[in-house]
Order: C-alpha cells, then sequence, then structure tokens
C-alpha cells in the first residue's frame, strides 16, 4: 500500500490540491416544485453560474492550487468496466427510480454513453421524458405523478465541502441529512476506491456513508493539527461527532481535541461554515446571531476513551486556550449590523475558503463583511456571485482541500 495522498491538518494552511465541482446541467433540472427537496431556495443561471465557478477556479490556479474536478476523477475511478457496472447498480439503488421497467431503461442509457456522458448524466438526472418507452412496463411505471424526473438531479453537487471531508490523512465519508445528498457520496465511494489516485492507498476511513446518523462536510473545520471543530448543526447529530472524535483519537493522529459547537438549527445556519471560518492563525468570522445562543463542548483524548465536557468561558477563551495563543480576533460578519449582517450571512459573508494564512477567496456580494476582513489585515479575492449564491453556499462549501501545506 502507498502512503495516503491526502493530508490537511490546518483550515489555512497554504492551498495545494482541491477538488471542485462545476455545476453542471442539474442546476438546469431544478423547478420550482422541486426547490425544496433539493436545497434550493432560487434558480440560478447556469450560463452565468459556470463563469463565475470560473473565476473561482481562476483565482486558485493563478495562486498555484491543483484543481481537480469531481467529474473527472469520477471518470476516470469508473474506466473499467465491472466497476462501471456495480456504479450504475448502486446508483439505480438509491435513486428512487418507479418501476423496473424505468430502471432497466435507464441502466442501458447510462452504460450505452462514454463514461465522462454517463457521469454527466447522472449528475444532471434524468427527465421522464427522456427515458425510452416501449418495454414491458409495470404498473409502478405507468403511475402519473408530479415528478417530471426519472431519476432526481443532484443541483448540490458543486457544494464539494459536504458529502466527504479531508482531515488529516483520512476522510470521513459522510451520511447526509437529506436524501438527495445523500445519494452524492456514491461518487466520493468510488473515487476514494477505485480512482489510480487513491486506490491502493493507506486512507483511514473516520465515518462511513451507512453510518445511521448524520454528518456533513461543512460541519468539520480543522482548527490545528491537534483540534478540530465540529458543528452539531441542522444537518451534523451529536453522536456523530463523538464517533469521530473517538475513531480519531484512536488512530494516534495528532488530534487531540474536538470542539463541538451546538448551534442553532435553521436553514440559514445549516452547517458550522456557514456561520464561523478560520481567516489566519489567530482570526475567525463568525455570525453575531450565533454567538449568544452558542453552547460548546469539548471532547478530549484520554487514553482510549474520549472526555466530554461543557465548556462555560467566552468562545474568544475557549480558542485561545484550545490553539494556546495569547489572542484571537473575532471578525463579526458586516459588523454586526442589524441589516447588513443577516443579509450577508444569508449569501455567504461568513464563508470564506482560506488559501493560506491570511488569505481567503470570497463573494463579492457581500462587501460590508469583505471590507472588515481587509481592515483586519486579511488579504481578500474577490469573486463574482450572483448565481452561485443561490444555492446558500459560498467559497467554502464549493472546496474541498485535499493537500495543504503545515502551518
Ligand atoms: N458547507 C456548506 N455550508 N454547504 C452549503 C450547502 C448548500 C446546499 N444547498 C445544502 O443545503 O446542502
Amino acid at each position: 500500500m502507498r502512503p495516503s495522498p491526502l493530508m490537511v491538518s490546518s483550515e489555512i494552511g497554504r492551498l495545494r490540491s482541491v477538488l471542485l465541482h462545476r455545476p453542471g446541467k442539474e442546476v438546469e433540472n431544478l423547478t420550482p416544485d422541486l426547490m425544496d427537496r433539493l436545497l434550493f431556495d432560487d434558480i440560478p443561471y447556469l450560463e452565468i453560474a459556470r463563469q463565475e465557478h470560473d473565476a473561482f477556479a481562476k483565482i486558485l490556479t493563478d495562486r498555484g492550487v491543483e484543481v481537480l474536478y469531481l467529474e473527472d476523477l469520477a471518470a476516470e475511478a469508473l474506466e473499467d468496466r465491472e466497476v462501471r457496472g456495480r456504479f450504475v447498480e448502486d446508483f439505480l439503488a438509491e435513486g428512487h427510480i418507479p418501476g423496473e421497467g424505468t430502471k432497466a431503461a435507464l441502466r442501458e442509457l447510462f452504460l450505452g454513453l462514454p463514461v465522462r456522458e454517463m457521469v454527466d448524466r447522472m449528475m444532471a438526472g434524468v427527465r421522464r421524458t427522456e427515458v425510452p418507452q416501449g418495454r414491458s412496463r409495470s404498473l409502478a411505471d405507468r403511475l402519473d405523478t408530479d415528478n417530471p424526473f426519472a431519476v432526481d438531479p443532484l443541483p448540490n453537487l458543486y457544494f464539494t465541502r459536504d458529502p466527504f471531508a479531508t482531515i488529516g490523512t483520512g476522510i470521513t465519508l459522510n451520511h447526509m441529512r437529506t436524501e438527495t445528498r445523500n445519494r452524492e457520496t456514491l461518487f466520493a465511494q468510488y473515487i476514494f476506491r477505485h480512482h489510480p489516485r487513491f486506490r491502493d492507498c493507506t486512507i483511514p476511513l473516520w465515518f462511513d456513508r451507512h453510518e445511521t446518523t448524520s454528518l456533513e462536510g461543512g460541519d468539520e473545520l480543522i482548527l490545528s493539527p491537534e483540534a478540530l471543530a465540529i458543528g452539531i448543526s441542522q444537518r451534523t447529530d451529536a453522536a456523530s461527532v463523538e464517533m469521530l472524535a473517538r475513531r480519531i483519537f484512536q488512530d494516534g493522529q495528532t488530534f487531540q481535541t474536538v470542539l463541538a459547537f451546538n448551534i442553532p438549527k435553521k436553514r440559514a445556519f445549516m452547517h458550522l461554515d456557514t456561520v464561523f471560518t478560520m481567516v489566519d492563525r489567530d482570526k475567525f468570522t463568525i455570525h453575531p446571531e450565533i454567538e449568544g445562543p452558542l453552547q460548546v463542548f469539548s471532547l478530549t483524548r484520554r487514553g482510549q476513551d474520549v472526555h466530554i465536557e461543557e465548556e462555560h468561558a467566552t468562545l474568544e477563551d475557549v480558542l485561545k486556550r484550545t490553539l494556546g495563543l495569547d489572542r484571537v480576533t473575532l471578525i463579526r460578519c458586516a459588523g454586526s449590523d442589524p441589516v447588513d449582517a443577516p443579509r450577508e450571512q444569508w449569501n455567504d459573508g461568513s464563508n470564506t475558503l482560506a488559501i493560506a494564512p491570511g488569505e481567503v477567496v470570497v463573494y463579492s456580494r457581500n462587501y460590508v463583511t469583505n471590507r472588515i476582513l481587509q481592515e483586519n489585515g486579511i488579504t481578500t479575492h474577490v469573486m463574482p456571485s450572483s448565481e452561485l449564491s443561490r444555492g446558500r453556499g459560498g467559497p467554502r462549501c464549493m472546496s474541498m482541500p485535499l493537500v495543504r501545506d503545515a502551518v
């Protein structure tokens, strides 16, 4: 076995390699009736969303970051016909396809395409009108429904942060709260098992997609080689946080502490990284609305066990102690203004992606917060943000680091 090609031991170490997904047809397969189930608040204009996404990727590649695309890795992982066949079966089994006739037609459709087109097609979803008819059709195949899709699109794929997450040299392959996002994790499973870059490598699995409680990458933050912060949120269960801590402590990685942040369970704050991110060694963005109700626990390694304690100090003090710092700065979204802060948080003003200590990618529309970041000595790389933001995720949500330098 080769050593793990993954290494992420902080939120801010110089970014070397990152996984993105360029939005595809799946975004155009949203309709008002589907938005709620598919976790969107509006329908992005695909052409502009792609331009914005390309601008994001260019900021990264211009700074020497290797940008990999989920759709390319998935296609490369599925080169082998036998692996591809199994993938298609798993995909169909989890796709809530109405009947066996539809399933057979989809199988034929997918397996008849060149592999890269097949991947795009699976991500995009298949409309009922696109499924060839005519073969023996069961009752389930013939029922009228109000869903125009034989298999739903996966419009959240461009939020690569969530379905799996790199921690140290391993990953959590996540069990997502919702069915629509759980289907996304199948791509990661096949990539890590079958892609030449990852197969035959020792990549610890801290969490598996078949667990019964949920964990999503937007809740997983790596504060330092010794400490993680994990959100208990609308998407991540407390039991998952404890399980993750136990496994990481037992493996003998460098992590000694997991701070569990119990944040309000609501759409606007779905993950910890929508309200709290790290931008420099001692600087964090935070949305003021979570500061009051925030309950923090520390889970620490005690031999083979996990010791759990509720923190009663201020967030600043907990962070100082955990990171061994004399001072920390919390940079409040839009400076806590009662109108600008919730507006900019809604459009991911607190959701920064650090590409080096003190250097972050941000959305242009959050200009109040961006100015405050600059006043605090943070370098901001500003990307366009009209369309991508409609999916409720910012630069951190749209990226999954695979390798960062040590800080
Ligand atoms: N890491 C994040 N905050 N991701 C945001 C994901 C947004 C996506 N529409 C969802 O609801 O799942």
